[in-house]
C-alpha cells in the first residue's frame, strides 16, 4: 500500500489453477513455466508462452504480467502474438528447432521489432530467450547460443534499438522461445555493471558477436519512482567465469553482482536517485545447472532475498558451460 493506493506489482508468480481465475481480469499476457513448450498460444482471450522448464511431476508457474488500466488489444505478427494496454506491449514468439539458428533467430526479432516500431511502444525494457541445448552444437556445427547471439545481434543493428536487460538461458526442450515488454511513454535506462564487462563488449573468445543485452533496465516514469529490472545475471567478474565447479561461491559473487549493479552508487552514476537492495527485489528466477545443487542455491537465495519476494527456481543450463547458477528479479 501506498497511501490509500494499492501498488499492484507489474509480475506476479501463480499457480495454474490460480491464473484461471485471475486470467481475463488484469493481465496481459503469461508464461507458462511448464513440462512442454511450443509456440505463443491464445488462452481466455490473451497471449500465453509455454515454456519447457519443469521436469515431469514438478509444479507449473505461471508468470503473470498484470496491466494497470487501458484497453487491452492483442493481435498476431508473423507467428508473434502481443497484448497492449496503451502503456504495456507484452509479446511473445517461438523460434522453434531450426537448421539455421542464426537465421531463424534473425527473422524471429525483425519480426519483434516491428511489432515494437508498428504499435508504437519504442521503449524496450526487458527480455527472455529460453534455448533448448543453449550449449550445445547447433546444425551449422558451432554453438546454439552463439547462432542465436549472430542472428539477434543482425536484427539490433538493423532497427538500431538499444539494447535493454534480458536473460538467454538454457530450456527442457521445443527450441527456442523469448517474449519482452516495451513501454509507450516511459523512458527505459540500460545500466551497466561496474563489476563485469558490458556484455555487448565481451571478447571475442565467447563468440563472433557479443550478446545484445544490458545489465538492468530502469522503467522511469514522469514522475516518482520506476522499476528496475535486473537481467539473467551470473558468476562473472569482467568477463571471466568465476569459481567453476563451486556452487556456493557462484551465488555469492552472483548476489554481488546483482547488489553493485542496484546499488545508490551505480544508480546514481546512471542519474538515477536512490538504490536498491536485494531485499528490494521481487519476482525473482533462480536457474540452477545441476539438480543437486537446488537445496544449497535454494537456501542461499532465501537467506538474501525477502521473504515477500516470489522466488522460482529451475533447473536448466546457463548459456557458459563453467557457469552454474544465474539469478535475475525486479523491483515493484
Ligand atoms: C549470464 C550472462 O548472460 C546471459 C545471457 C543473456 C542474453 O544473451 O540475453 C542475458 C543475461 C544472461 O541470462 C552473462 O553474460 O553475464
Amino acid at each position: 500500500m501506498r497511501g490509500n493506493v494499492i501498488v499492484t506489482p507489474p509480475c506476479t508468480f501463480r499457480t495454474a489453477e490460480d491464473f484461471a481465475v485471475l486470467a481475463g481480469d488484469t493481465v496481459l499476457g503469461a508464461v507458462r513455466h511448464s513440462t512442454a513448450g511450443g509456440p505463443p498460444r491464445w488462452e481466455h482471450g490473451l497471449p500465453v508462452l509455454p515454456l519447457h522448464m519443469v521436469r515431469p511431476g514438478g509444479p507449473e508457474v505461471v508468470e503473470v504480467w498484470h496491466t494497470e488500466g487501458g484497453v487491452i488489444r492483442t493481435g498476431e505478427h508473423k507467428g508473434l502474438l502481443y497484448a497492449h494496454d496503451g502503456e504495456v506491449l507484452f509479446c511473445a514468439g517461438w523460434i522453434g528447432p531450426s537448421a539455421d539458428c542464426e537465421e531463424a533467430t534473425r527473422q524471429a526479432y525483425v519480426a519483434a521489432f516491428e511489432v515494437v516500431e508498428d504499435l508504437g511502444y519504442p521503449n524496450v525494457y526487458r527480455m527472455w530467450n529460453m534455448l533448448d541445448g543453449i550449449t550445445g552444437p547447433s546444425a551449422r556445427g558451432t554453438e546454439v547460443y552463439r547462432d542465436f547471439c549472430v542472428g539477434r545481434g543482425r536484427a539490433f543493428d538493423r532497427f538500431g534499438h538499444p539494447m535493454p536487460a534480458s536473460t538467454g538461458i538454457g530450456s527442457l526442450g521445443d527450441g527456442v522461445a523469448f517474449y519482452f515488454l516495451a513501454h509507450r511513454s516511459h523512458a527505459a535506462v540500460h545500466l551497466e555493471n561496474p563489476l563485469q564487462v558490458p556484455a555487448h563488449e565481451y571478447p571475442e573468445q565467447y563468440g563472433p558477436r557479443p550478446p545484445s543485452f544490458a545489465r538492468a533496465t530502469y522503467l522511469k516514469p514522469e514522475r516518482g519512482r520506476g522499476s528496475l529490472y535486473v537481467s539473467g545475471t551470473a558468476s562473472i567478474l569482467d568477463h571471466a567465469t568465476v569459481a567453476p565447479g563451486d556452487v556456493a561461491r557462484q551465488v555469492q559473487v552472483t548476489l554481488a553482482n546483482i547488489a553493485a549493479l542496484i546499488g545508490a552508487d551505480n544508480l546514481t552514476g546512471h542519474g538515477i536517485d536512490g538504490g536498491y537492495r536485494l531485499e528490494d527485489l521481487r519476482a525473482i528466477k533462480v536457474y540452477v545447472k545441476r539438480p543437486e545443487d537446488v537445496p544449497i542455491v535454494t537456501r542461499l537465495c532465501r537467506d538474501e532475498f525477502s521473504r515477500r519476494a516470489d522466488i522460482a527456481v529451475f533447473t536448466v543450463d546457463v548459456c557458459r558451460p563453467d557457469l552454474l547458477v544465474e539469478i535475475e528479479g525486479m523491483t515493484p
